[in-house]
């Protein structure tokens, strides 16, 4: 229940709307019992038969106002007009007070999801996207959104208003013959509640086949961008291969579990109905025939409960849509209901616009324990000084946890112990997007958006001249391609920046960098994957940045941190060492070492 809750959640803005609009439709759907009821009074008259009470006071007071009308005449006029009122009139008003608003709000709902999922996807945790591949992440996402878009509609729309039908038809029916109207409420509670125990069992495997179309849908992604090492080792038959059988047992679940259950439901249901309305017919004519109630009442009881087990199978299906739907609504829900990350930056622009920091980039790194896992500590007791304008570079053996020092200055997770100061200011304390506007990190593998060159260099500062662009490109030696380009600046690099060499990209990162203007800059191996001649332009690139600001460089290779004015080496989570180059060679220790085997 309390996952129904959830998904009901989803429309509580639009609750009271909502709510007058089922309501509507349910006296719309009732209203179209007025039809078989005058027809079976027609009868009645046409039969020389009383009319019912209600019809025969509306007859009445009709006359008192219309003289020299005979009885009959009036009755079948009262009657045509209670028809037409419940046909012809309602007719236009039906679809803009009943279905507008069913999709109004369904839409309504959609768009506002989109703008929370947003928020939702740029607050989460950096620790969910280690966990969870975009491909897992947009299927949850556009699955949940576009069942939700078309459930409400045919819930709200349809559904619970056959479902008022229903109710009105039990109170005609009761107004009749009591005994055939509990007889039909007996056997609409069996159907319905026997229907909705087996589709419970129908959901629970539903929530087995959504997770297994979620993975298939992450190994997909998977497969998409890391087409190229697919490739290379020539490994495609095998994620072929893999991927079918993911299909296969999905297809297994849906055919022998799911699809077979609904079918086993509709089978039970249909029976069950044509042998009610065959019930029904009989104890209706036997109380026909014994009298007791006339023929008009015997066509109207027969009409209206037709109509009702003829709305039983549309219900049906109704429920067995939503119950396909559900476990991707309810997985939905669960997602965002995900906690923000404490790394979530604020998402007002005024705020940031505001607020605008300006450090010198003096950092200090003080007694810092953390660990991923509180079990598994990766830095312990980290004391580190970085004066403003100092270039710090980090060393170490893989996994000795240089990117994840990296990775607590941006405030990405939070240490387990100590703190790290920027000009003497815990940064826990600071607004973290103001704070993470003064940083700026280049990547060994440069993220690059898809649009031109210049969206990509200006991403974190679209307000920046032109010619201060040109400033931070002739740093980054980006001049050096920029006019090979068809288009220059307004070149448009495609998707992931397929149409720019590794090179080019970590230009174009380090230009991208300078443009913001940040206080402290980050190089994360910046040139390790390069040839000698675009890491020797981007060491120049390099060269000319140090000084200008606090810079910290992640490296393997020694060769680009000599000019450093500090190394810090780090081994096992510890300093091990700090040190310029010729103090640390000095010192003869793992810097040394690592240095000797450089140069091998
Ligand atoms: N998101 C994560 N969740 C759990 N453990 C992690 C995560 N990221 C890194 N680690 C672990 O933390 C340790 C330090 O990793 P880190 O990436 O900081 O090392 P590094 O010195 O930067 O290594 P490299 O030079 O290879 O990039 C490693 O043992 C790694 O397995």
């Amino acid at each position: 229940m309390s996952s129904f809750n959830k998904i009901l959640g989803y429309y509580k803005k639009y609750k009271a709307i909502a709510i007058l609009s089922i309501v509507v439709s349910c006296i719309f759907e009732i209203t179209d019992l007025i039809v078989p009821y005058a027809i079976g009074q027609i009868l009645n008259v046409l039969s020389q038969q009383p009319v019912d009470k209600p019809i025969q006071v509306i007859v009445d007071r009709v006359q008192n106002l219309v003289t020299n009308t005979s009885e009959p005449w009036l009755s079948l006029g009262v009657l045509l007009s209670l028809i037409i009122l419940a046909t012809v009139v309602k007719a236009p008003l039906q679809p803009w007070l009943t279905s507008w608003f069913h999709w109004e709000i369904s839409l309504r709902a959609r768009r506002d999801s989109f703008g929370e999922v947003i928020q939702k996807i740029l607050t989460l945790p950096i620790g969910f996207y280690d966990e969870n591949n975009p491909g897992r992440i947009a299927g949850k996402i556009s699955r949940g959104i576009e069942n939700h878009t078309w459930t409400y509609p045919e819930i709200a729309g349809q559904m619970i208003p056959k479902l008022g039908r229903v109710c009105g038809i039990f109170v005609v029916i009761l107004l009749i013959d009591k005994g055939i109207a509990i007889a039909f409420l007996a056997s609409f509670i069996f159907i319905l509640g026997y229907s909705l125990k087996q589709v419970r069992v129908l959901i629970k495997q539903e929530e087995l086949l959504d997770k297994y179309q979620e993975n298939t849908e992450s190994h997909t992604s998977e497969i998409i961008t890391n087409i190229k090492t697919v490739k290379a080792f020539a490994t495609e038959a095998n994620e072929l291969e893999r991927q079918r059988q993911r299909i296969e047992r999905e297809y297994k679940v849906i055919t022998f579990r799911i699809h077979k259950g609904y079918v086993v439901l509709a089978t039970w249901l249909r029976t069950t109905v044509q042998t009610c309305v065959f019930l029904i017919l009989l104890f209706t004519l036997i109380s026909t025939v014994k009298g007791n109630i006339s023929l008009g009442h015997f066509i109207t009881t027969l009409t209206v409960s037709s109509m009702a087990y003829a709305e039983l199978e549309p219900i049906g299906n109704l429920i067995e849509v939503f119950a396909r739907r559900y476990a991707s609504m309810q997985r939905f829900a669960e997602f965002m209901e995900l906690s923000p990350g404490k790394d979530a930056a604020g998402l007002d622009t005024e705020h940031i616009a505001t607020n605008p920091y300006k450090f010198t980039g003096k950092l200090e790194i003080s007694h810092l324990y953390f660990g991923y896992n509180e079990q598994r500590p990766i830095l312990k007791d980290i004391n580190l000084l970085v004066e403003p304008y100092q270039t710090v570079a980090l060393v170490g053996r893989s996994g000795s946890g240089k990117s994840t020092l990296v990775k607590l200055l941006f405030r990405y997770f939070e240490p387990n112990q100590g703190q790290i100061l920027i000009d003497g200011e815990d940064i826990h304390n600071l607004d973290i997007a103001g704070y993470r506007r003064r940083l700026a990190i280049v990547h060994q593998d440069v993220d690059i958006f898809n649009g031109t060159v210049l969206d990509n260099l200006t991403y974190g500062n679209p307000k920046v001249s032109l010619q201060q662009v040109e400033q931070a490109c002739d740093i980054a030696r980006v001049e050096e391609f920029i006019h090979e380009l068809p288009h220059g600046y307004y070149t448009t690099v495609g998707e992931r920046g397929v149409r720019l060499s590794g090179g080019q990209k970590q230009r174009l990162g380090i230009a991208r960098a300078l443009i913001v203007d940040p206080d402290i800059l980050i190089f994360d191996e910046a040139t390790s994957s390069l040839d000698y001649e675009s890491e020797r332009s981007i060491q120049q690139a390099m060269n000319s940045i140090f000084g200008t600001r606090t810079t910290i460089i992640i490296a393997h290779r020694l060769s680009t941190i000599r000019e450093a004015d500090k190394i810090v080496v780090l081994d096992n989570g510890t300093i091990a060492e700090v040190g310029s180059h010729e103090e640390l060679l000095e010192q003869a220790g793992i810097y040394h070492r690592l240095h000797l085997l450089g140069s091998k």
